[in-house]
């Protein structure tokens, strides 16, 4: 079945007056003698998205996987929707909460249908001995599944590639096949760290507006990524970390101007010289596209 309905997650967010989903308080996380994560506050409400900035080391991914039950915090709480979840990944995802990796963790021999059914499995009820003998309550389950696949495939700009090998996409289709594998889940706050990487300037606007339309519908994104116009053209909020502390949290505007952020993470420079140089990338690109919408092939096929 091809679905093409828009999947809905509840009511669209207007960006700041959401409930409270996700508060995290004095989160400390020690390796040893190292505090990666030294007594971070985060409150993120539904309907709002919310950067994660910093140097390299800076405690970024560390507190992401504090929150997403990777790691038990040393110190302080985590409460998602109120409740401080075991620090255990699968009943995090299940409480609500789904996240993608800084390294593209997809299986890569599976197509891009069957990895994004994947993570939907944490939904379904069928146990061990139904999928043995693949009853019917298991085929009515794996139809449904299926066909929930494919409607986030959509979702995400990848229905045409459901049948293609993950391995075999694009670095970006691939970003975005992950981001479907978690939406999956069903979750109500989304956590990516560093969405774009490896992204050419077009693919990183598509995220852009792919994380939106996410937020549009309801959900929470919290985003880690060293892009700063990503993250200040895309976050309501943004917290600078440095050195596992937060440096400053506040309104885009607010961080950008801050110059302890400008020395810590940006540099000195405005960034008016790159923006143009990444416009006119985003222009070459689009431009390509539409050639090659033209010609009937996909330019990033050739990309080396
Ligand atoms: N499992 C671990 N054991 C020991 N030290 C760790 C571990 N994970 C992270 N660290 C250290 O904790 C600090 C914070 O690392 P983390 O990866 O969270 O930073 P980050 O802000 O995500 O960096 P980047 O932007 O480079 O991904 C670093 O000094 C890192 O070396």
């Amino acid at each position: 079945m091809t679905a093409t309905t828009e999947p809905t997650y509840g009511a669209p967010g207007d960006g700041t007056s959401g409930e409270l989903i996700l508060d995290a308080s004095g989160v400390v996380m020690r390796f040893g003698g190292l505090v990666a994560v030294g007594g971070v506050d985060l409150q993120v409400h539904q309907g709002e998205i919310v950067g994660l900035i910093g140097p390299n080391g800076a405690g970024k991914t560390t507190f992401f996987n504090c929150l997403t039950g990777m790691y038990r915090p040393t110190e302080g709480t985590v409460r998602f929707e109120g409740q401080v979840l075991p620090p255990k990944p699968g009943k995090v995802v299940r409480a609500g909460m789904a996240r993608t990796f800084q390294n593209i963790r997809l299986f890569g021999n599976m197509t891009a249908l069957e990895n994004v059914m994947v993570g939907r499995y944490c939904r379904t009820s069928s146990g061990a001995l139904t999928s043995i003998l693949r009853g019917p309550k298991f085929r009515r389950e794996e139809e449904e599944t299926r066909a929930r696949a494919q409607q986030l495939l959509e979702f995400v700009g990848l229905g045409r590639q459901a049948a293609h090998l993950a391995r075999n996409m694009s670095y970006g289709d691939q970003r975005r096949l992950e981001i479907a594998r978690a939406l999956a889940t069903d979750p109500k706050l989304l956590l990516l760290d560093e969405p774009t990487a490896g992204m050419n300037p077009l693919e990183t606007q598509q995220a852009m507006e792919l994380i939106f339309k996410i937020r549009d519908q309801g959900l929470a994104v919290v985003v880690i990524e060293h892009d700063m116009r990503f993250i200040f053209n895309l976050c309501d909020r943004v917290l600078c970390l440095v050195q596992g502390k937060t440096l400053i949290e506040g309104t885009p505007e607010q961080v950008q101007s801050d110059p302890r952020v400008i020395e810590a993470y940006i540099g000195t420079g405005d960034g008016t010289e790159d923006d143009e140089e990444m416009d006119e990338i985003v222009r070459e690109d689009e431009a390509d596209l539409r050639r090659d919408d033209e010609t009937g092939t996909d330019p990033r096929e050739q990309r080396p």
